[in-house]
């Protein structure tokens, strides 16, 4: 029996009711945003959407036709509403100009439309990621007003469209999650405050890129895989869906730790995930979830950014294994890692040829 339920509408108006009550109604039209995707996702090769658009995004990604047609159903759905100064979106190279002849606000809405999409030709889960910043004067946004670090952000949330479809939000007050009743078309409070344990053994990393890391983290997932015979003292165990909502979204459930770490594979990007629509918000959505979110050598909230597309390290989860990583970074970076060996008795030394 869904009446009486928590409806993310009747959640938002509460939870954004005084100084941001327009903030309330924009997340409103992300959820609309949302559930289009999520009808469209959810008829998989009976959409008729599958493949590529022939096209290369801004990142230099092969888009897909559902990335186009999900950032599609974000600028359709929040472009009119009147809270907005400006978007953008990792599928546009510049912010998004809401049109003149629409009532314009003061926030901003930063999206992914579509993660992970690499698997929605093989039906495996995908998803949305968003945050939300303001603007302090009014006028249309520019470039440098979204380049804002995400300690700045009012509200971030993500869909997930899995076995079931689910919205998970913050306002700055937790971390919340609604479930899509596909009957009454409403999400449901499911989840409320949900928290992730301080401990765990399960870590998610792509570990063919193993070769190209840094030794902070070779070390932290070698002890990892060591399980019970090295120092750890216990077996972990791993998963890699290739899909970062999936990832968090298993992390806020019962706990892990998700690695996407700098790499030196392609130089010219110090990580793979983009800090704006991808890292913030889940950032924000872990800490006020008790976790923590880090580049492996600060806080990922506090980082201030220089370019829309700007990628960086991500680290995040459980907070004593996202501690235990920031430590094996701190001391490789002062050689605390590596044992001292005396001039005197060096290889080549004093005492030795
Ligand atoms: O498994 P890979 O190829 O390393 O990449 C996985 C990563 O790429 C991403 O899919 C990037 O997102 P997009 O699909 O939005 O480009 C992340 O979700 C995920 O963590
Ligand atoms: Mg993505
Ligand atoms: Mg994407």
């Amino acid at each position: 029996m869904l009446f009486g339920r928590t409806t993310l509408s009747k959640f938002v108006i509460e939870q954004t009711r005084g100084q941001h009550s327009e903030m309330g109604a924009l997340l409103i039209d992300v959820a609309a945003a949302v559930k289009g995707i999520s009808a469209l996702v959810g008829k998989g090769a009976l959409s008729g959407v599958a493949g590529s658009a022939a096209a290369i995004n801004v990142q230099g990604e092969e888009q897909k036709k559902i990335d186009v047609l999900a950032n599609e159903a974000f600028l359709r759905h929040c472009e009119w509403g009147g809270q907005l100064a400006g978007m953008a979106s990792e599928e546009l190279e510049e912010p998004f100009r809401i049109p003149d002849d629409y009532p314009r606000g003061r926030y901003l809405l930063v999206f992914d439309p579509l993660d992970g999409s690499s698997n929605s030709d093989v039906n495996v889960s995908v998803g949305s990621i968003f945050s939300i910043l303001a603007r302090s004067t009014a006028g249309a946004a520019q470039k440098p007003d979204f380049l804002r670090p995400g300690h700045e952000q009012l509200a971030a949330g993500y869909a997930i469209y899995g076995p079931a479809t689910m919205l998970v939000l913050t306002v700055g007050t937790g971390t919340h999650g609604f479930t899509l009743d596909r009957e009454s078309g409403n999400f449901i409070l499911t989840h409320p405050a949900i928290r992730i344990p301080a401990a765990t053994r399960e870590f998610a990393i792509n570990t063919s890129n193993e070769r190209f890391w840094e030794p902070p983290v070779q070390r932290y997932v070698g002890e990892c895989k060591a399980g019970s015979s090295g120092i750890r003292g216990v077996d972990f165990n791993m998963r890699w869906i290739a899909s970062m909502v999936a990832e968090v979204h298993r992390i806020l459930m019962r706990g892990g730790i998700f690695m996407y770490p700098r790499d030196n594979k392609d130089p010219a990007k110090p990580g793979r995930l983009r800090l704006l629509y991808e890292a913030n918000p889940m950032a924000m959505l872990v800490e006020q979830a008790g976790g923590a979110a880090s580049t492996g050598r600060g806080r990922i909230l506090d980082v201030v950014p220089d370019a829309l597309h700007q990628r960086l390290p991500v680290i995040l989860g459980s907070r004593e294994e996202v501690e235990r990583l920031e430590r094996y970074h701190h001391e490789y970076d002062t050689g605390a890692d590596r044992p001292f060996v005396s001039p005197l008795f060096a290889e080549r030394s004093l005492f030795r040829d």
